[in-house]
């Protein structure tokens, strides 16, 4: 029997899985399948680097064009990162009629719909499960599972690194750098970790998601990003004394045909079943007009989930292959796409505030939330930084983000307001 030959990209932490997975599964997969599933050629910066697997040296190579132009291989799986020269080699290797799997979120939230409308022209498969949320079977359940259904809002916790340090934070006080050093040596972190802590990784993630939710064409700019580098220890204390969780999420909502995206520390109250979703566990809250309320669990980042969900990738595009049934995705963006002001994006809020021990400051600060017709939900004054400031925490009714954003900015000309310590956004 034929094998199919695999091009792999990437032998780090995702491409060691896949060389076990596809090895150790085989039988399995070749039962499924219908042919024996091999590995011919290896990506790698450097062939000389010590390997956790033992890998035939003569399959690796330095030079991805071997790949691209080696007219046995039939799939590439892309495992290895980058977006200019990636692009490149995965538009060549479309156009000579190569399938494609990729865990590449940077590459599908910038550039996917031209390596998927290339696709479309030359009957290849691009798929990108591992892309999002590594080992939950996000992409597969939002095409096809909710494909008769009109989604509302997605809400997820999709990025591993960042749960697992917000999580370390709040159970055990750990220090942020310290965790950032172990998710980074479990395999969590992104090569550049800036783009987990600072929010984009889990931006690109949303941007993925709401562009097959919302199945307009949405962007990475359309998305309001703030990371966890400002989240201190402090904020997480206040968060569990009034009820609530840190947790980096995602948003993503469509109200009458308008969309707003966003990735920011949010106060999430205990009793959501995101709030306790610890460590590098990822879930993914999927709200549909006619099936309402759904989420999924599970791992969202490291070697074996993420390997599985690109090995299960791997097996649709075989048996697509067997069935002549390849580059066959409907078209997911079809809805114009229009975007929500900030006068129509919603939520409540919590403020922490540091203000002058003095008469009158509080009633200074209640003037300006109701010149704003914004509503109080509760006030706290917890602790004196020193003696002539003390801590305000404020959590507000909804209200608009341009509206919070006038009362900010009238704060910022008060005089007996000292600092604006903190401000988040709150889920119930
Ligand atoms: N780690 C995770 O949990 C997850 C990762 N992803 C995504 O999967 C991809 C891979 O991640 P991960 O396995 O963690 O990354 P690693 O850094 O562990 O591995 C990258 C691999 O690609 C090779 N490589 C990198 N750049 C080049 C290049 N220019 N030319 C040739 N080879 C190159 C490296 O070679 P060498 O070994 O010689 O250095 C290495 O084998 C990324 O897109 C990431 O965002 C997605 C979901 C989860
Ligand atoms: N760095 C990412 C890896 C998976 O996408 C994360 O931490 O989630
Ligand atoms: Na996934």
């Amino acid at each position: 029997m034929k094998p199919v030959k695999v091009g792999l990209f990437g032998l780090g932490t995702v491409g060691t899985g896949v060389v076990r997975i596809v090895e150790g599964h085989q039988e399995d997969l070749q039962s499924q399948v219908g042919s024996p599933i091999a590995i011919s050629k290896i990506l790698v910066k450097d062939r000389s680097k010590a390997r956790s697997i033992h890998i035939d040296s003569s399959k690796l190579t330095e030079d991805p064009w071997e790949i691209v132009r080696d007219p046995e291989i039939d799939v590439i799986v892309e495992v290895m990162g980058g977006i200019g020269n990636t692009k490149e080699y995965i538009l060549e290797a479309l156009e000579r009629g190569k399938h494609i799997v990729t865990a590449n979120k940077d590459l599908m939230a910038l550039h996917g719909q031209e390596i998927l409308a290339k696709a479309s022209e030359k009957g290849c498969d691009v798929f990108y499960e591992a892309s999002v949320a590594g080992g939950i079977p996000i992409i597969r359940t939002l095409i096809e599972g909710f494909s008769s259904d009109r989604i509302t809002k997605i809400m997820g916790i999709v990025n591993g690194t960042t749960n697992y340090i917000l999580t370390k934070m709040s159970q055990e006080g750990a220090a942020y750098e310290d965790v950032l050093k172990e998710a980074q040596a479990l395999g969590y972190a992104e090569a550049d970790p800036t783009s987990d802590v600072e929010g984009l990784d889990a931006a690109r993630k949303m941007t993925i998601l709401a562009t097959l939710g919302f199945r307009a064409k949405v962007a990475l700019e359309d998305v309001d990003v703030k990371g966890i580098s400002s989240v201190s220890q402090q904020d997480i204390r206040y968060a569990q004394q009034l009820g609530y969780e840190v947790k980096l999420l995602g948003i993503a909502e469509r109200q009458d045909d308008c969309i707003s995206i966003s990735v920011q520390p949010t106060m999430v109250k205990k009793s959501h079943p995101i709030a306790a979703v610890s460590g590098v566990f990822n879930a993914v809250y999927v709200y549909g007009e006619a099936v309402g309320e759904t989420m999924f669990y599970g791992p969202g980042a490291g070697e074996m989930p993420t390997a599985t969900s690109v090995v299960s990738d791997l097996v649709a595009v075989v048996k697509n292959s067997k069935l002549g049934v390849n580059g066959r995705q409907a078209s997911l963006s079809y809805k114009e796409k229009r975007l929500k002001t900030d006068e129509q994006i919603a939520s409540r809020f919590f403020l922490l505030l540091h203000v002058e021990d003095r008469s009158g400051v509080l009633a200074q600060i209640a003037q300006v939330f109701s010149r704003h017709e914004m509503s109080i939900e509760s006030v706290m004054q917890p602790a004196m930084p020193d003696q002539n400031v003390v801590e305000l925490l404020i959590t507000t009714h909804m209200a608009s983000k341009a509206t919070l954003n006038r009362a900010l900015a009238e704060f910022e000309g008060l005089p007996a307001i000292r600092r604006i310590k903190s401000v988040y956004r709150l889920e119930s």
